[in-house]
């Protein structure tokens, strides 16, 4: 009984009146958090104000997949309070689909090192092999190279630095800094800032690259885009009389080219690096939007749609990624930076990203990141 009056009438006076561990208990009872390891380090971390009515009626906890029939738990007003004055009644507001989770990672260890199999909210559970979407970071190598694919920065924990309200829009910055694992693939010391606001309609990025090493270091780099759409009325403009570095046969040895078309358009596989591209890049995703993709620092643009190797969602999806110098790499002296400003997106209706695998969840903002919070391993996604 105290359990259910826990989860259901969570009324404030309530939280008030009973020790927090209780409550923590209740929640883990309930699945609703999934994970708590900062209980297991012998942590205690203040227990997330419940959500406000107007929050919870503007993001469902729970929703249909359409594709899928799967039924998806959102726990994101748990985060919004967890990141303090983050409002997550503003980016509730922007989708009605949008999936917030925390995600456990029993050993701690990076998610590439992972068995296949991750758990979600303790309800999903998704194959990680299988699994793209949201704004993934290539760094410091946007793949093929010398280390694993596309780096391992969205492979790691990132935590957070900072979260507020910017002239009304909700920013987070996420850090990343170097560590025994990154430096067995790239023995340099860096920090990397990664600043994600959310406006009314449209979302932007930032990252900055910092070199605290004593020596200079070299990188490529990509924001990984994935954008929902429907494949066969996709098209990009923008790209004509840029160099192209055609992927496709060999990733490894890119053809060099030139794009002489107005519209880039998705007829089958599509994988080409855009050296010089544009700031500014306009997306028809097929499904009725215009997505204005503009920049600044970021040299270059890939766009790729793996066709028949993702036979099950390549329809659904399509990457316009912004990255920076894919043929020759960006040195960066000690104490100095790289900084993108800008990766902003927007268009009137909002935007989707799709991830792709066994479940295919649609959502306008969908920006992953590992970070750290309460020195716990956690998956957020805006
Ligand atoms: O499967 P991954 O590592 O996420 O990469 C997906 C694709 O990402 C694109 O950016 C690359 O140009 C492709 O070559 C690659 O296949």
């Amino acid at each position: 009984f105290p359990v259910l009056v826990c989860i259901r009438f969570p009324a404030p006076f309530l939280q008030g009146l009973i020790p927090w561990w209780f409550l923590w208990f209740c929640r883990v009872r309930a699945g609703d958090s999934g994970w708590l390891p900062w209980r297991a380090r012998g942590r205690r971390c203040t227990l997330p104000a419940w959500p406000s009515p107007r929050a919870t009626a503007a993001c469902p906890r729970s929703a249909s997949n359409p594709r899928t029939g799967v039924r998806l738990r959102f726990i994101c007003l748990e985060h919004a309070s967890r990141l303090g004055r983050f409002p997550m009644e503003r980016i509730c507001s922007l989708s009605d689909q949008m999936l917030c989770s925390t995600a456990r990672n029993p050993s701690g260890r990076p998610r590439d090192k992972l068995d296949k199999s991750y758990e979600f909210n303790s309800h999903l559970t998704i194959s990680f092999s299988e699994t793209s979407g949201g704004i993934p970071h290539c760094f410091p190598q946007f793949g093929p190279g010398p280390m694993q694919q596309h780096g391992f920065a969205r492979n790691v924990n990132w935590s957070i630095t900072d979260s507020e309200v910017t002239e009304g829009d909700p920013t987070v910055t996420l850090e990343l800094k170097d560590d025994s694992y990154s430096r067995s693939m790239w023995d340099f010391s860096f920090q990397a800032l990664y600043k994600v606001v959310l406006h009314s309609t449209s979302l932007s990025t930032t990252l900055k690259i910092i070199n605290t090493d004593d020596k200079p270091f070299s990188f490529t780099s990509a924001l990984h885009t994935y954008f929902s759409a429907s494949i066969a009325g996709v098209s990009v403009k923008g790209l004509k009389g840029s160099k192209t570095l055609n992927k496709d046969p060999d990733p490894k040895n890119p053809l060099e080219g030139k794009e002489e078309r107005d519209e880039v358009t998705f007829p089958g596989f599509v994988d080409c690096v855009y050296l010089g591209a544009p700031s500014e890049l306009t997306l028809d995703n097929g499904l009725g939007d215009k997505i204005v993709i503009s920049n600044t620092n970021w040299s270059d643009a890939v766009l790729w749609n793996p066709h028949l190797q993702m036979e099950a969602c390549y329809k659904d999806f399509v990457c316009v990624e912004n990255a920076k110098r894919l043929k020759q790499y960006n040195w960066v002296q000690k104490n100095l930076g790289w900084q993108s400003r800008k990766l902003n997106l927007s268009e009137a209706n909002g935007l989707r990203t799709v991830q792709c695998g066994e479940y295919v969840v649609k959502g306008p903002f969908y920006v992953s990141a590992n970070v750290n919070m309460c020195h716990s391993p956690m998956y957020f996604n805006l």
